[in-house]
């Protein structure tokens, strides 16, 4: 199914394709975090919008204690290029001392996660993982750790999945580009 009202997309992955490719990352997160004993629980930090539908699906598939928490930070807004990036809510958990698995839909220009993963480490942050459900291919200007990557995808703006494109085609049951902005 193409969302129409977004106007002309192409499909790049299915809904399946993308779950697998969730699967396929708590494969690998279970590897490197279930072995841990950390005296608390691993503190999950979702990455508010986007990644509401992403860590959906992740968490029920992580075998080891967690506490889920968000971070919501905006820097495309209405808009299909990033300006600054604004703060709206802080994780309500302490990050001191805390394993933290941030997780996000997309890795883009990675200003967003730069800082965020700076803030978790001015927050005192015993370690940091970081999963996203997609890296665009593209150049960037940002030293940014990515441990965890479900899918590649090309450099043009895609929404679904949680991902949106002016607001809209966070349902979208796949992951397409919008055809008119590229
Ligand atoms: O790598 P970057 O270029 O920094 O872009 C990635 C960020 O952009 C999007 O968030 P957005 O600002 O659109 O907020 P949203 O999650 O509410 O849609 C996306 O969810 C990432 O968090
Ligand atoms: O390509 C994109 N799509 C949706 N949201 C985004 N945030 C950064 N890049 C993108």
């Amino acid at each position: 199914m193409t969302p129409t009202h977004l106007g002309p997309a192409e499909h790049l992955f299915s809904a399946e394709e993308v779950e697998a490719a969730i699967q396929r990352m708590a494969v690998a997160i279970n590897k490197d975090l279930e072995h841990l004993t950390p005296r608390r629980p691993v503190v999950l930090l979702c990455v508010l919008t986007g990644a509401v539908v992403v860590v959906g699906q992740l968490m029920p598939h992580l075998h080891f204690p967690l506490v889920l928490d968000c971070v919501q930070v905006s820097r495309y807004g209405a808009e299909t290029s990033g300006g600054s990036l604004q703060w709206r809510t802080r994780p309500k958990e302490s990050l001191a001392g805390a394993v933290v698995l941030l997780v996000d839909d997309i890795l883009d220009e990675g200003i967003t996660l730069q800082a965020l993963q700076e803030y978790c480490v001015a927050e005192g942050a015993a370690a940091i993982h970081t999963a996203v459900m997609v890296r665009k291919k593209r150049p960037r200007t940002v030293e940014v750790q990515v441990d965890y990557v479900g899918l590649e995808v090309p450099d043009h703006f895609v929404f679904g999945y949680g991902l949106d494109a002016r607001g809209l085609g966070r349902n979208a049951p796949g992951i397409f580009v919008l055809l008119e902005d590229n």
